[in-house]
């Protein structure tokens, strides 16, 4: 029998979670940018167990179920063209994320994420019928446990939360916010605060913003947390993206985003920063969102080892801070068989003509 996340974390463990799949996946050529929805469950699970398999590899001891936007609402708005449903769709998801987590030490977590119909409707009956959906999906695959990720309102998060609530499952919840706080303008010490009360026991940050930033979120989280005398475990989930001009609106007001993110991309080593800083904030459950690839997960699962005790399988094929360079045949890229060469390194984008920051776009409208 694996342990639970509860258990994991109660016990002082570091989880590593899994990366960004729907950025990852539209690259590969499996998912469509501005639907950004998990038909490939379906169509392709090829490449979905795939890349769960390279997280897992990479360190992962969460693998999410692929059911990003997965929502009834949500796949109309995108036009529905294939007439896949959500149902088959978490189901799908469902079976590959079991499949590649049972190949490893890793737990299976359910996902729901903001829905249309709450910025449409605001009808708090209708809003939870769509979770309800999802979540049966979820109870009868028996996944460990539930993650409400990608929510700009925590009002929205908060029925999310209630509802994955009733299946007696642990539920994690995970606002897309800046320090600034969410998109009605609630801090985020408040978010967290009313997440905890709404019963989920695992709160933080994902994606939208660097993370750093982040990271500090998610310390405001807890410093909330700490005035009002509630316990909860931390988690955050960054994007693999460079983000210090953005404001509240994070990445999506990069004129960059999403089909120039490139030069904008973390490395190894910056990843290894932000796990260590994670790490230094007391969150233990760290993990990444869009922009994400295994290497990044894997930098994670190395920065931490030395707490955690062991390597994940994919470092077999990675030596720490370029070790592997000194059997190099060029003695100048040998040289780079240091810490303190690529600690200290700031890489080129080798576009002359490139700003190193962009003018964000829309920063009021929402
Ligand atoms: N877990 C989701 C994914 O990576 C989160 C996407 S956030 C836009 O697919
Ligand atoms: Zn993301």
């Amino acid at each position: 029998m694996k342990k639970g996340i509860l258990e994991r974390l109660d016990a002082g463990e570091v989880v590593i979670g899994d990366g960004g799949y729907v950025i990852a996946l539209e690259r590969r050529g499996y998912v469509k940018a501005g639907h950004w929805t998990p038909e490939a469950a379906v169509e392709h699970p090829e490449a979905v167990r795939q890349i769960h398999r390279e997280f897992l590899r990479a360190g992962a001891n969460v693998i999410q179920t692929f059911t990003f936007y997965s929502s009834d609402d949500k796949l109309e708005l995108s036009g529905n063209v294939t007439n896949i449903t959500g149902q088959q769709i978490n189901e799908a998801a469902c079976d590959l994320a079991r499949e590649v987590a049972n190949e490893g030490n890793a737990l299976v977590a359910g996902g729901v994420s903001q829905t249309p119909l709450y910025k449409d409707s605001s009808s708090e009956s209708e809003v939870k019928a769509i979770f309800k959906k999802q979540l049966d999906v979820f109870v009868k695959n028996n996944v460990d446990f539930l993650i409400v990720e990608y929510f700009e309102h925590v009002a929205e998060a908060e029925w999310a939360v209630q509802v994955l609530k009733t299946s007696g499952k642990p539920v994690a919840a995970t606002l897309c916010i800046s320090p600034e706080g969410d998109i009605d303008g609630v801090s985020p010490g408040d978010c967290a605060v009313r997440l905890v009360k709404a019963g989920a026991q695992i709160v933080g940050i994902n994606c939208h913003l660097d993370p750093l930033t982040c990271v500090r979120t998610v310390k405001l989280m807890k410093e909330g947390l700490e005035a009002a005398k509630l316990k909860a475990h931390l988690m955050v989930q960054p994007l693999g993206f460079h983000t210090p001009e953005c404001n509240h609106t994070g990445y999506l007001s990069l004129p960059e985003f999403p089909f120039a993110l490139e030069s904008r991309a973390m490395t190894r080593w910056d990843m290894q920063k932000y796990a260590r800083e994670a790490y230094r904030v007391g969150i233990r459950y760290i993990g990444g969102c869009c922009g994400f690839e295994p290497y990044h997960i894997r930098a994670l699962a190395e920065e931490l080892a030395p707490e955690r005790g062991f390597l994940p399988p994919a470092s077999d094929k990675h030596d720490m801070w370029g070790k592997s360079l000194e059997l190099h045949s060029k003695p100048w890229v040998r040289a780079r068989a240091q810490r303190g060469f690529w600690e200290n390194l700031l890489p080129a984008s080798g576009r002359p003509k490139c700003p190193s920051m962009a003018t964000p776009e829309d920063s009021t409208a929402t």
